[in-house]
């Protein structure tokens, strides 16, 4: 892990200078997708960017993508990184300063754009999902639910990971942003019940009245990258890229780097029956889970392994390995993107 120059030897002075050779009017236009969820995150972003740089005006570029606009099935969409390419493209052409991303929507298949950088990874928030459950639901608890009732989930990786457990349950089709699949599961009364990320359901101020249900990691292995938002900026800038790289956190970087070397050894993206997950050991080590599942859960593919953490993204290119070997791409090419 390379260190912090600035924060560590050069203190706030270097920054400020950076800074100001960038930035001389301290204003720093951030980029994000315009859904409630990812405004709280530019928000939170901007905030902590405010308490680096007290006298920074964060102006919010909100930006809609053509993966928001997009009403169908997103396995249709065909373009991968879908809720990217209009923001990579405004960090491109200098429309925009830096931006903010769900690391998990960040395909691990094509390459970033040449010159656009993570400059931070915040510190990993909730990487596990819940069960919301509808209101009024006589249910707090998927064990409890009847067999044949329906529960709703876009994600593969969710749909596999649940049908696992309870081959008996009706795993729905729900899409849209998380406010908008909240207030379709009590008006539609079509399912009992949402599968959502923990963090994501917070950063939109939670689940209200609904019972929600954390899913242990052990039961409903993440998404790589879930929990984690990314910071990217052109590597051109050097000041912005300082500025934000003192938001960054060396563990969370280490564990993003193992499970994105894998998601990109088996060729995965958002949308894949992929599920990674990299934790850091009582004695040091790196631990690297991965897992990948037919459509509908009755096979997967799964192993864990360690390494040191200097070696992240070789521990990651060895479960990739690994899984290749047990057979993940055929499992893949079974579940059509
Ligand atoms: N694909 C939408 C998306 N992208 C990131 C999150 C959750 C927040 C996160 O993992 O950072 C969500 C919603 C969800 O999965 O419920």
């Amino acid at each position: 892990m390379s260190a912090h120059p600035i924060t560590q030897s050069g203190g706030r002075g270097l920054l400020d200078r950076y800074v100001d050779q960038v930035l001389p009017e301290r204003k720093l236009r951030l980029a994000t997708r315009t859904s409630p969820m990812a405004r709280a995150q530019a928000d939170h972003v901007a905030r902590l960017l405010t308490a680096v740089l007290p006298d920074l005006t964060v102006d919010i570029v909100g930006i809609e993508t053509s993966g928001d606009r997009w009403q169908g099935d997103l396995a249709q969409l065909g373009g991968k990184g879908a809720f990217l390419k209009e923001i990579d493209r405004a960090l491109v052409t200098g429309m925009a300063d830096a931006a903010v991303h769900c690391l998990k929507d960040v395909p691990g298949d094509i390459p970033l754009p040449p010159g656009l950088v993570f400059a931070a990874y915040l510190p990993r928030q909730d990487v596990r999902d819940v069960a919301v459950f509808r209101t009024g639901s006589p249910y707090h608890d998927l064990a409890d639910l009847p067999p044949g009732t329906r529960v709703g989930t876009s994600s593969v990786r969710r749909k596999a990971q649940l049908l696992r457990w309870r081959p008996d349950l009706a795993i729905e089709r729900i899409r849209g942003n998380v406010n908008s699949r909240l207030a379709r599961l009590d008006s539609d009364g079509k399912v009992e019940a949402l599968v959502l990320n923990a963090s994501g359901l917070a950063r939109i101020g939670g689940a209200g009245d609904r019972a929600v249900q954390l899913l242990d990691t052990d039961m409903m292995c993440p998404a790589i990258g879930a929990g984690v938002l990314a910071i990217q900026c052109s590597d051109r800038d050097t000041g912005i890229v300082e500025l934000i790289r003192t938001l960054d956190d060396p563990d969370t970087r280490l564990h993003v780097t193992a499970e994105r070397a894998m998601l990109r050894g088996l060729q995965g993206h958002c949308n894949s029956p992929i599920a990674g997950y990299c934790t850091t050991t009582a004695d040091g080590q790196l631990s690297l889970i991965g897992m990948v599942f037919t459509r509908e859960g009755g096979q997967f593919v799964y192993t864990h392994e360690w390494d040191t953490p200097g070696r992240a993204r070789e521990l990651g290119e060895y479960v990739a390995a690994v899984l290749n070997r047990k057979g993940a791409q055929d499992i893949i090419a079974g579940s059509p993107h």
